[in-house]
């Protein structure tokens, strides 16, 4: 089984060209963020600035904006309750839903909104409460983007699969993954301690970084962040998800080194530096 190492972030991630702009690497949508979990969405919205969106959208409700302008004012807001939100994600690269979102009536409503305003040029990043909902209703999932990227913790994929956690194998996990989503256009990633990346190519890729200082709420809403910030700029390929996976993890190791609990938002921080110090120049 093919494993995640190093190697892959000098694969994906570039040099910036010098006659580039914003809007070459990317527009993102993060949707999420109820009036309990707003941390959730400002957490995801730190992985995907701080790893290099573009340009970075939130919807989320009113009362995390305050909070979410005080930590990133690189973000832009929109209230999830305003009409125009299924203009806004017509016009986005990549849209990550789920975290905080909760599973209210109005979340389903929100998650039907983006199944019928995507399109096959896409990304659709799902998290957290999104899985929750697609769970209860499976016509939710969002068939005509491009590309899905699932991001389950094992209960979530056992919700939404129906595979039991101890179940769980490769063979049950890629027919619950082509059930899902039948065109194959398709990448699980089932978080645990050791994260396994079902990519649309068939191919299972297993994270060899990671450590359990990590196991702090709101890792995986920055990694679902993260994973959009990158696919913003690199591409929805299969590198591009498997060094967003790993840097993640390799920020938490660098940061375990000195710290007996890894925060979510550390890993962030750290991103910009640890991206710098991986960049290759296009060509080499
Ligand atoms: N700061 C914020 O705003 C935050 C907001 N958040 C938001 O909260 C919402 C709910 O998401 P959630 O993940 O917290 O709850 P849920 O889906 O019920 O899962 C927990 C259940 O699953 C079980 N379990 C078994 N295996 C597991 C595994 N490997 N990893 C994890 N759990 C595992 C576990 O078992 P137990 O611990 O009971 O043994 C328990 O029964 C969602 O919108 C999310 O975005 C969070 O992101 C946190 C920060
Ligand atoms: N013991 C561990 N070792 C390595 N990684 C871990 C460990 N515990 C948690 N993680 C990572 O932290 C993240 C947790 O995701 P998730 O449960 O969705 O968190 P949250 O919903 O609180 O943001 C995943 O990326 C997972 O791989
Ligand atoms: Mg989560």
């Amino acid at each position: 089984m093919p494993e995640i190492t190093d190697d892959i972030l000098k694969k994906v991630i570039k040099v910036r060209e010098s006659d580039s702009y914003k809007g070459k690497y990317g527009r993102i949508l993060l949707i999420g963020g109820s009036e309990n979990y707003g941390g959730a969405i400002i957490m995801s919205t730190e992985g995907a600035i701080n790893s290099g969106a573009g340009l970075t959208a939130v919807a989320t409700h009113s009362v995390n904006l305050t909070a979410l302008h005080s930590r990133d004012p690189e973000a832009m807001y929109i209230d999830w309750r305003n009409k125009n939100l299924s203009d806004l994600i017509k016009k986005m690269d990549v849209i990550v839903c789920g975290p905080g979102l909760g599973t209210s009536d109005f979340a389903k409503g929100i998650v039907k909104m983006l199944r019928d305003n995507v399109n096959e040029k896409q990304t659709v990043i799902l998290d957290a409460s999104a899985l929750d909902l697609i769970s209860e209703d499976k016509n939710l999932m969002p068939l005509n983007a491009g590309h899905i990227v699932l991001t389950p913790h094992q209960m979530e994929w056992q919700r939404v699969s129906q595979i039991r956690i101890p179940f769980q194998d490769d063979k049950a996990n890629k027919a619950a993954l082509k059930q899902l989503v039948p065109n194959g256009n398709a990448t699980l990633i089932l978080k645990s301690n050791r994260t396994h990346v079902y990519g649309e190519d068939g191919n299972v890729y297993v994270n060899t970084a990671g450590n359990p200082g990590m196991a702090t709420g709101g890792m995986g809403d920055t990694l679902a962040g993260i994973i959009g910030g990158f696919i913003a700029q690199f591409g929805p390929s299969i590198e591009t998800i498997l060094a967003a996976v790993y840097i993640h993890s390799l920020a938490g190791d660098i940061l375990y080194k000195e710290n007996y609990v890894v925060k979510p938002t550390e890993i962030s921080k750290l991103l910009p530096r640890l991206m710098k110090k991986n960049a290759i120049k296009s060509g080499k």
